[in-house]
């Protein structure tokens, strides 16, 4: 007997969901997203764009203009925040500073009117969990940024969530705990197996937490795809150039977009055939050393004009043959790992 092949439940749903603040574009525009249950989603995209309104909507902190939301296959769009099965984690953690770890952890069960002694028991386990338990007695002020983000996470875990929400969880830590913090993440989302929906403007971010990123764009979705789908096949030029590492470049069949490293370069005093292969010629304009790769900006001639194009070398590369400011070149790239975008 043949099985009718249904896809899992997706851990939440959007169904043509839709934002409109007052006159004008609206903040979000009709977008449809199935986000698998178990991963780690990223909605990434400019300031504006609208990925901080569609996380207020699927946690219930903003109405909705039009559409649905889902929450495995149970509509919740109109449902209170509290009734839905998610909880939001803070940029700023929004942690009460009077109030001891385990007493934040504990609050939304006191609000319940769960019992104290019960709750002080659940709450000390969420904290033991984050290894933070010898610490339950101390104040937010107390506590380093990264102790503080676990205390924010034991606090919106404690209501057994579906999905935890996360805005702009890191933006509030320095660079190198960030980095950390960001890893803490990735490896608590794993061991819970819960789904994580976080917010984020920055794509190298997005890029080391994510099974799954969207990339929007004026309300809209550009793009939906693992890391690496995107990052080595941008679907439009707008996902090329807000992830970086990419040129775009008109050629006379159209616009294609080239990683930086992709892109190879060669005297144009050398003989040696280049041909056979899409490029054109270019003028360093820009060297940039940074370490494991060297970065050249180019002015190249393309099918549009002068274009600027940037080529990554990695650094033996470079020490073998350096380039000058000013040197002319031949730019080319191998053909299929040039991708086509839509004009
Ligand atoms: N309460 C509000 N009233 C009116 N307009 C709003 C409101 N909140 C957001 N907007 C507008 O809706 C659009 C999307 O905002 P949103 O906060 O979702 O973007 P974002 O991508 O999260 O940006 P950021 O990274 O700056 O937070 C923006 O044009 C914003 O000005």
């Amino acid at each position: 007997m043949d099985a009718i092949a249904t896809p899992s439940p997706a851990a939440i749903e959007l169904v043509a969901l839709t934002k409109r603040y007052a006159q004008g574009a609206p903040a979000v525009d009709a977008i449809d997203l199935r986000i698998a249950s178990g991963s780690y989603c990223c909605l990434l995209g400019p300031s504006g764009c609208g990925k901080s309104t569609t996380l207020r909507m699927i946690a219930g902190h903003e109405s909705v203009t039009g559409g649905d939301i889902l929450l495995e296959n149970r509509n919740i769009t109109d449902l209170p925040a509290a009734a839905r099965g998610t909880a939001m984690m803070f940029q700023s953690f929004a942690l009460f500073p009077h109030l001891s770890a385990l007493d934040n952890v504990a609050f939304s069960l006191k609000m319940k009117g769960v019992a104290k002694g019960e709750r002080q028991t659940r709450a000390q386990d969420l904290l033991e969990r984050v290894s933070l338990g010898h610490l339950a007695q101390r104040k937010p002020g107390e506590l380093s940024g990264g102790q503080q983000q676990r205390v924010a996470l034991a606090r919106a875990l404690i209501t057994q969530p579906r999905v935890l929400l996360l805005d702009e969880p890191l933006s509030a830590l320095d660079p190198f705990l960030r980095v950390q913090m960001r890893a803490e993440l990735r490896r608590w989302q794993k061991e819970l197996g819960l789904t994580f929906i976080h917010v984020t403007h920055s794509q190298e971010e997005a890029m080391a937490l994510a099974d799954t990123m969207v990339v929007m764009n004026h309300g809209r979705i550009e793009q939906v795809g693992s890391p690496h789908e995107v990052y080595n096949a941008p679907a439009t030029e707008f996902v090329a150039r807000f992830m970086g590492g990419h040129n775009v470049i008109q050629t006379g069949t159209g616009k294609v977009a080239v990683r930086n490293d992709h892109l190879q370069i060669q005297p144009t005093a050398d003989d040696s055939p280049v041909m056979a292969v899409p490029g054109m010629g270019a003028t360093v304009t820009d060297v940039e050393y940074q370490g494991t790769y060297v970065l050249l900006g180019l002015q190249a001639q393309d099918a549009a004009g002068a274009n600027g194009v940037s080529v990554m070398l990695p650094e033996a590369r470079f020490a073998e043959r350096p380039y000058a400011l000013g040197e002319d070149v031949h730019l080319f790239w191998a053909p299929h790992q040039a991708h086509a975008l839509p004009a």
